[in-house]
């Protein structure tokens, strides 16, 4: 028997198409499934002011299929050097949406973010005069700090006192992993948001250390132990407008992952859909799984919400997904979520 369900055509509110070869070779894999996504800024060198973002979207249109009427969505790198003038001008411009925060050091392509945030807080009040959300990868960079409590000291320690600091500042928890994020939003009184990544509602840290190193489930923030995915999968079903979804989907080369020193990030983007069909259908909430593709961001962003539609059916047989695709410059590997998927868009 196959099921259907009609969706708004989602929303991907963080994700990583990178330049050049894998540029040409993922942004059409979004492209096919995806109205709009928010794109991320870490390139290198980064994407600091309102020209490099308005060349890197003229990059990606040209990178997606002739008819394609997928809409990148840019964001800057915030650096301690952003000016709030080029900010300001190419958000009211429309090149950009949101302003990203990498604190130096805590992740991929992140050496030009902000040690002292204290040099950013002229930014970040004009930020909140104009309503720009800021974009934050939670996580310290204190050497002294535990992988796996990085986020919620970073959440205690920087985020908080940046939000008290800042009334109005809209903010953006990207790729929430632990029980601490969760409950942090819900405590939030308003403009705080989270996104959830898809492979994140999957696997815990056992997925990456049991029974042999799996650098295809190396991310940041590192993925945690069981009952932080809970909080997360009960997050993602909840129906609370705070959470939604930015898949950070981030491809890198095989070579780069299969190393003695390997980089972080899951190429989610092919099947994501059918992975998130699936987990909203084990936890009994396919009803709750338009909103959380296609309603929630948009409202949170400001955007109207999407009109076109996506099918997805639900066959008998497992689907037949490519484990990598072949970028020019070599495989990437394709997210496994360890069990067959049934769910395809149609
Ligand atoms: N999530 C990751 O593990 N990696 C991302 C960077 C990021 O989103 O932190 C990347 O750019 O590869
Ligand atoms: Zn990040
Ligand atoms: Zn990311």
């Amino acid at each position: 028997m196959t099921r259907r369900l009609t969706l708004p055509l989602p929303d991907d509110m963080h994700l990583h198409l990178r330049d050049g070869a894998m540029l040409s070779a993922v942004a059409p894999i979004t492209a096919a499934q995806f109205g709009r996504a928010i794109i991320m800024p870490n390139l290198v060198p980064p994407v600091v002011t309102g020209a490099q973002a308005a060349a890197y979207r003229e990059r990606i249109l040209a990178a997606l299929p002739e008819g394609s009427r997928f809409e990148p969505l840019m964001t800057l790198y915030l650096t301690e050097e952003t000016d709030p003038d080029d900010l300001a001008r190419a958000a009211s411009d429309g090149i950009i949406r949101a302003v990203k925060l990498y604190p130096a050091g805590a992740t991929t392509n992140s050496a030009s973010g902000v040690r002292d945030f204290d040099r950013v807080r002229p930014v970040l009040e004009r930020m909140a005069e104009i309503g720009l959300p800021l974009c934050v990868h939670g996580e310290v960079t204190d050497p002294a700090v535990d992988i796996f409590d990085r986020e919620a000291v970073f959440i205690e320690s920087v985020l908080d006192p940046i939000r008290r600091a800042t009334p109005g500042l809209r903010v953006i928890m990207e790729h929430v992993t632990t029980k601490d994020g969760v409950d942090y939003i819900a405590s939030a009184p308003e403009g705080l948001a989270g996104t959830l990544t898809t492979h994140h509602l999957i696997i815990n840290r056992n997925h990456l250390l049991v029974g042999g190193i799996r650098p295809h489930y190396y991310c940041l923030p590192v993925a945690k132990r069981e009952s932080h995915r809970l909080a997360l999968r009960a997050a993602a079903v909840s129906g609370d407008p705070r959470y939604f979804l930015g898949t950070d989907s981030a491809p890198h080369l095989d070579a780069a992952k299969e190393s003695a020193c390997g980089c972080a990030g899951c190429f989610t983007a092919l099947n994501t859909l059918s992975c998130l069909a699936h987990v909203f259908e084990e936890e009994d909430a396919l009803d709750r799984l338009a909103d959380f593709v296609g309603g929630f961001g948009a409202d949170y962003y400001r955007l109207p919400r999407p009109e076109a539609t996506i099918t997805l059916e639900k066959g008998d047989a497992p689907l037949e997904l490519p484990a990598k695709i072949e970028t020019g410059e070599g495989a990437v590997t394709v997210f496994d979520p360890g069990y067959p998927l049934y769910w395809r868009v149609a």
